[in-house]
């Protein structure tokens, strides 16, 4: 089987962006998996990639396989220039990778995850209390992702807007991240000698150099605050601040700690948010679930205060809309890129060093052999047992989905994000009802990305939120006086 690359169409419909995921929806079919079966090999500006569409061959590879399938695909300009490698989302499979990933695990670990509840139980209130107040969706629930991953990482106070120059600042920088990743965006990527030349004679390198000081200067001032706090005596639970406090174990200079504290910002703001728009998509479609949920809270928590961590455990319905929003929708519907760093063989097959290896997330996640017939809609129940009680109904993965991603670069966020996401449903349904505004019509499109460099939104829709009761307000008003 010599040089047998996997099957994948010829005259390729998709010249487009891949990284970005444009044809995505075309990619995602399930027709794809009848044409071409569980591995599809695509050649895109000259790039080999590898989608691959089910389960059982994501973890043949991506796990079983991990020392030769957990690199990312690399960008001279990206990681040479702008970046130096630090940005531990895309830090290639080294010994930089290994020193930077080991803290971003203990520091985001099952058992430290509670520290960061106070943050978020205060934030899924305000964002409550802003729903009520005004419609518009998507700023409220940027400026509460971005919020809470800030707290956690500098224990700064919530930010008032998604206009705060803090966010800002990282959303382009984020941006600026994701034009260098799309393919063809730089020469250089094909021409590596362009490397050489001198700046003076090169924009773009020029460029580059000038936002990784940038850059690096925007997350040393973040992180320089906390340190200033511990000098002074004020130790308060925060990612950067466990750095600061192991500098020894971890053995990482002040720049990567700087850069470290800064992936995991711009990893976990426009995912949660991202997460946020699909659920709340998914109310409007599915009324039902809505009066179950309800029903849930009515009982546990009943009407005279929101909603707490210490509710969840007995709140399963809610933590199986957790799993089941993750799952639904495809938040990043291609995970991060993994690249493989060696050449390897799978079911008689050639699969070339350097290719990028793209899990079919969305296709994977409504497998009907294991959520069933109706896995296309949004049913949080598929994940509750005869007794009620949540289980994962995927082998070996406790979240119940693939949207986190595989091996060794699996999300290490994804304690925090589904500690966010559980209390944000529970609080905004113990407050309000979600309703499409009077006069709208048509059905709502459940299946169209709108890309945001490797993430995806739905397409933007209107939705009233309605306090369910004339206390609510108050209540949320008088719960928030306790954090502050
Ligand atoms: C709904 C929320 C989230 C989703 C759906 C999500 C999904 C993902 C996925 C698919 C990957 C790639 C995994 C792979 O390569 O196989 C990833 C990586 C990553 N995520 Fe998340 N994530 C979320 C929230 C967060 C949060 C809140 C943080 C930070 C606290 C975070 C930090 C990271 C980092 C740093 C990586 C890179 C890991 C590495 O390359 O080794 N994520 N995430």
């Amino acid at each position: 089987a010599f040089r047998n690359l996997p099957p994948g169409p010829k005259g390729l419909p998709l010249v487009g962006n891949i990284l970005r995921a444009a044809d995505n929806d075309w990619l995602a079919s399930p027709q794809r998996r009848d044409d071409y079966g569980d591995l599809m090999y695509l050649s895109v500006f000259g790039q080999g990639i590898l989608v691959v569409n089910s389960q059982r061959v994501a973890v043949d590879l991506l796990e079983k396989r991990s020392n030769i399938y957990s690199d990312r695909p690399q960008s001279i300009s990206l990681n040479e220039f702008l970046t130096e490698s630090l940005l531990f989302v895309f830090t290639g499979y080294s010994d930089l990778w290994r020193r930077l990933r080991r803290p971003a695990v203990e520091g985001f670990s099952k058992s430290i995850v509670s520290d960061f509840y106070p943050i978020q139980n205060r934030e899924a209130i305000m964002l409550a209390l802003s729903l009520i107040k005004s419609p518009p969706m998507k700023k409220h629930f940027q400026r509460h992702s971005w919020s809470i991953i800030l707290s956690i990482n500098y224990h700064l106070p919530p930010v008032e807007s998604e206009d705060d120059p803090v966010i800002v600042g990282i959303v382009n920088h984020v941006e600026r991240v994701l034009h260098e990743i799309e393919p063809g965006a730089r020469l250089v990527e094909y021409f590596p000698w362009m490397r050489y030349i001198p700046n003076k004679l090169a924009k773009w390198k020029r460029d580059a150099q000038y936002w990784f000081i940038q850059d690096s200067l925007m997350y040393e001032r973040l992180l320089g605050k906390v340190a200033d706090d511990l000098a002074k005596g004020i130790d308060q639970p925060s990612f950067g601040a466990t750095l600061i406090k192991n500098r020894e174990k971890y053995r990482l200079s002040e720049r990567e700690q700087a850069w470290l504290v800064g992936s995991m910002l711009s990893a976990g703001g426009e995912t949660t948010s991202t997460a946020l728009h699909w659920w709340l998509l998914a109310l409007l479609v599915h009324p039902e679930v809505q009066v179950r949920a309800r029903a849930e809270l009515d009982e546990v928590v009943g009407y005279a205060r929101p909603p707490t961590f210490a509710d969840l455990p007995s709140l399963p319905y809610i933590r199986a809309m957790v799993k089941e929003t993750l799952r639904w929708s495809p938040a990043i519907p291609f995970s991060v890129p993994h690249a493989s760093s060696a050449d390897d063989w799978y079911d008689g097959m050639f699969i070339p060093k350097g290719t990028v290896v793209l899990p079919n997330v969305n296709l994977i996640n409504s497998d009907s052999t294991v959520f069933g017939s109706d896995s296309a809609s949004f049913n949080p129940a598929r994940y509750l047992d005869e007794k009620g009680q949540v289980k994962p109904l995927m082998e070996g993965r406790e979240e119940g989905h693939v949207s986190f991603g595989y091996g060794r670069r699996v999300c290490p966020g994804k304690y925090v994000a589904e500690g966010t996401l559980g209390i944000d449903f529970a609080t905004l349904l113990w407050a309000l009802r979600f309703e499409r505004p009077e006069g709208a019509e048509g059905e709502l499109d459940v299946r169209t990305l709108v890309h945001t460099g490797i993430g995806a939104y739905p397409v933007p829709f209107e939705c009233r939120a309605v306090p369910r009761f004339a206390e609510a307000e108050t209540l949320l008003k008088e719960a928030l006086d306790l954090y502050e």
